[in-house]
């Protein structure tokens, strides 16, 4: 037979694996209406094909979350817990070079997808990575767990968070969870052990309401505008310390405005000759771990949402910033946690570098595992890469994509076989 067309059509050649991550980026889990079953459908065929356990469950309806399981030799030691989220966030599709659900390949290789780098790729490099040790005849000694999982990028609260709360997590007896992290534009990929914490905060002003043509104190509009401009210079102090060097993103609360609602509309536009009685601006704030979150807090309703000034506040989501043992969601990365150390190792054994560890500058479902006290790495490995999640013309480079198959086949394999039994009596050792 052509041995040329035997490479081609064989599950493991290139062209397969890359025809494979193409399939699940094709599949369109846009939020807020997201195909989940379809990308379930698709994974699961994956999984039958690699004779992996699986188990499909909806904590809440619509929403599916499947788990699939490679059984290890030795069910006592603690689980690892591969996580990744099957949903993405909209696309402007007409602002892109490629239709975002169309995985078109460029002449550079680069496969152009909404998801190729948040977090399809991680879901489906994890499927590759068991198929290649599969294959060459690799037994783990704890189990495996690959969890793919809805709704992250809307908060996760029908997903992880369900998840990390239920009984069936809790039977998995998992010991360290491996979540998404980001692209690298240089040659080291980056690892996260700690994320920003979400608080998405809506303030309101009211005001009297007058003629447009007035001048007079107390207004909706005035009061609001108050408000943004004591949150824009914070903002701007913020910033200032990553500008000036002193810090990195993920160090600093970030503060952006999402939304300005105010005004009083009608068929042609809005009023404009009166001075409407109530105004609203809704941010989104990222809350690093190590913030004293009470004088954030405080800051919030004494300058930028005063009662004495007519204004009132509330949160959409606001993250908890510590563990239920009450601890700082801080994934240890020195030799307490030996996961940390042997992600470094597996990562070089594999011709990869690592940076520094980072906090994570926005939020990931990690949050919800390192909130069961369990440590958590966010990791994606994509170096070489511009960060373009959420992003138009998000990308990832096939070679980048394989190379990232090939470093978690190492990391795996350097978890699945750790003998040491840890990861156990958390609770008591906190309070020791
Ligand atoms: C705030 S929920 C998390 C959604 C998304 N991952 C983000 O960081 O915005
Ligand atoms: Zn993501
Ligand atoms: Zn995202």
């Amino acid at each position: 037979s052509d041995p040329s067309s035997s490479t081609t059509t064989s599950p493991s050649s290139a062209a397969a694996i890359i025809s494979r991550f193409q399939q699940y980026l094709q599949i369109n889990t846009a939020q807020p209406t997201p195909q989940y079953y379809e990308a379930i459908d698709f994974l699961l065929s994956q999984a039958k094909l690699l004779s992996l356990e699986s188990q499909t469950i909806e904590f809440v309806p619509g929403k599916p979350l499947l788990l699939l399981k490679w059984p290890g030799s030795n069910p006592n030691l603690p689980a690892i817990l591969l996580y990744s989220h099957t949903d993405v966030v909209p696309s402007e599709h007409n602002k892109w070079i490629h239709h975002p659900f169309s995985a078109h390949i460029d002449d550079n290789g680069n496969i152009y997808a909404r998801g190729s780098q948040d977090m399809k790729c991680v879901g489906m490099q994890y499927l590759e990575a068991v198929r290649g040790l599969k294959a060459s005849g690799y037994q783990p000694l704890r189990s495996i767990y690959l969890t793919f999982a809805p709704d992250e990028e809307i908060g996760g609260h029908d997903g992880a968070e369900k998840f990390a709360e239920s009984e069936v997590f809790e039977k998995l007896n998992v010991g360290v969870v491996l979540d998404e992290g980001l692209a690298s534009p240089d040659e080291n990929y980056r690892a996260f052990y700690a994320e920003r914490t979400p608080w998405w905060l809506i303030i309101k002003a009211t005001g009297a309401p007058g003629h447009g043509a007035k001048l007079y104190d107390n207004t909706a509009m005035e009061n609001l505008l108050k408000s943004i401009e004591s949150i824009r210079r914070f903002r701007a102090s913020q910033f200032d310390m990553i500008k000036a060097g002193l810090k990195v993103d993920g160090e600093v609360v970030s503060v952006n405005m999402a939304f300005l609602k105010a005004g009083t509309p009608s068929p042609t536009g809005f009023v404009m000759n009166l001075q409407p009685s109530e105004a609203e601006a809704g941010f989104d704030i990222r809350v690093p771990p190590t913030t004293d979150s009470e004088s954030l807090e405080k800051r919030i309703a004494e300058e930028w949402a005063p009662a004495s000034r007519n204004m009132t506040f509330r949160f959409k989501q606001k993250g908890s910033a510590n563990d239920k043992f009450g601890n700082r969601m801080i994934t240890k990365t020195d030799s307490s946690n030996p996961w940390w150390a042997l992600l470094e190792d597996a990562i070089r054994n594999a011709g990869g570098k690592l940076g520094k560890p980072e906090i994570f500058p926005a939020s990931t479902d990690a949050r919800y595992f390192r909130r069961q006290g369990l440590p958590a790495i966010g990791f994606s490995p994509m170096a070489n890469t511009p960060i373009l999640l959420h992003d138009h013309n998000e990308f990832l480079n096939q070679d980048e994509y394989l190379k990232g198959i090939e470093i978690y086949e190492s990391i795996i394999k350097a978890y699945a076989s750790y003998m040491e039994n840890i990861g156990e009596n958390r609770e008591s050792k906190d309070e020791l």
